[in-house]
């Protein structure tokens, strides 16, 4: 099998990916997806052409790898169907971090407030100074401030307390890359919770990756990923795609807007997954990002079928037709969640250089319900 994301003569562990397209659109020889190396991944397509499921097809053929731990953001809970026959593959129904993996400086634009106004300052400080949601409530209203700001700073934690995502016990980087894949359903989160959750969760994994080399390396998969690049978990996703792939990170990101993304999402990717995508400004944006081997318009290199991509990859300078492969687990929402010890909270949640490779560990079985 061809592999896409590294040289010909690299071996390793790869996602069984598809088959390549030929020029009249018939299949040809299997085409895989690298997993040895750290790589930052863009999926994009309009809607309904087959991003979540190419993303799908990613984290089953990592799940299955030695030496990776796919973690799946699921916004619209679509990926239950990942845990189906593998008693490895973990769904988090109501997944929570505690408040301390968001950084002090975070709590400020948590809440769209500058850390030099008095309540996001008070936020700023009181986020310093303690560790959990009370205790942060304690601190305010402990503060030598005015009743208003008080009463502001707390109103506001106590939003961030109802969205249930917050937790001394929650998920850690040692936690998530304990399973052989890991998928986060956030589709009961508010935009805020989830983006203050895929923060911590980057930036979570980034830093354990940075202090010492896991067993396996984290390949964080992100749906709508155009929500998340535009507030607060932006800043850690930044840092995945620019520094990532030296202590072991990989991202992939899927967006019908890569129009919306950051420039660096689009430059720093190294594999570009293309299905058919129509919106002038999308396109734009993808050529404005696209190397110069890839010769011809994008535009008319799009494909117009349903899980056709285009694939560029920028390790080995090519491009390729591909057809993505069918899943092997179900795709969709409607899957029985395995996390039954959160049903409960989960209802309660409002709606609102060199890089490392991967080594032949093997990959443990780690219980469904673990935290
Ligand atoms: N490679 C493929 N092989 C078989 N079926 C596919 C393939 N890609 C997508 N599909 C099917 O096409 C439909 C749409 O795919 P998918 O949900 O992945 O689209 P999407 O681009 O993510 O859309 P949305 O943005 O609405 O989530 C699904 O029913 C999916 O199973």
């Amino acid at each position: 099998m061809h592999v896409l994301g590294r040289d010909a003569s690299a071996t390793g562990p790869a996602v069984r990916f598809g088959t390549y397209r030929a020029a009249d659109g018939s299949d040809g020889a299997a085409v895989g997806l690298d997993l040895h190396r750290p790589h930052a991944a863009l999926v994009v397509g309009k809607r309904g052409y087959g991003k979540s499921h190419t993303l799908g097809v990613v984290a089953e053929g990592a799940a299955r790898a030695p030496g990776v731990a796919p973690i799946v953001v699921d916004p619209m809970g679509e990926f239950a169907g990942l845990a189906e026959g593998s008693a490895s593959v973990r769904v988090v129904a109501a997944p929570t971090v505690a408040a301390t993996l968001l950084p002090s400086t975070a709590w400020p634009a948590l809440f769209d407030l500058s850390p030099t106004d008095s309540v996001g300052a008070l936020l700023w400080e009181a986020a310093r100074e303690t560790a959990t949601l009370d205790e942060m409530l304690a601190h305010v209203d402990a503060a030598a401030v005015a009743d208003g700001v008080a009463r502001a700073a707390r109103n506001h934690l106590q939003l961030a307390d109802s969205w249930g995502v917050f937790d001394p016990d929650g998920l850690d980087a040692r936690t998530l890359l304990s399973a052989s894949a890991t998928v986060l359903d956030c589709s009961g989160l508010a935009d805020r919770a989830a983006a203050a959750l895929v923060r911590a969760v980057a930036a979570g994994l980034y830093d354990a990756c940075v202090d010492r080399r896991p067993e396996r390396l984290p390949w964080l998969l992100l749906d709508e990923a155009h929500v998340f690049f535009d507030g607060i978990a932006a800043p850690a996703l930044e840092t995945v795609l620019t520094r990532g792939r030296t202590p072991g990170v990989s991202l992939v990101a899927a967006t019908q807007r890569p129009g919306a993304l950051p420039s660096v999402a689009l430059s720093q990717s190294d594999l570009l997954i293309a299905h058919r995508l129509t919106a002038g400004t999308d396109v734009e944006a993808l050529a404005a990002a696209t190397p110069t081997y890839l010769s011809g318009r994008l535009r008319d290199r799009l494909p117009a079928e349903t899980g056709a991509a285009v694939v560029v990859d920028d390790v080995t300078e090519s491009v390729h037709g591909v057809q993505v492969r069918a899943r092997e687990t179900p795709h969709g929402g409607a899957d029985p969640r395995v996390d039954a010890a959160h049903d409960d909270s989960s209802m309660a949640v409002p709606q609102s250089g060199h890089s490392p490779s991967t080594t032949g560990t093997g990959v443990e079985h780690s219980g469904q319900n673990s935290r």
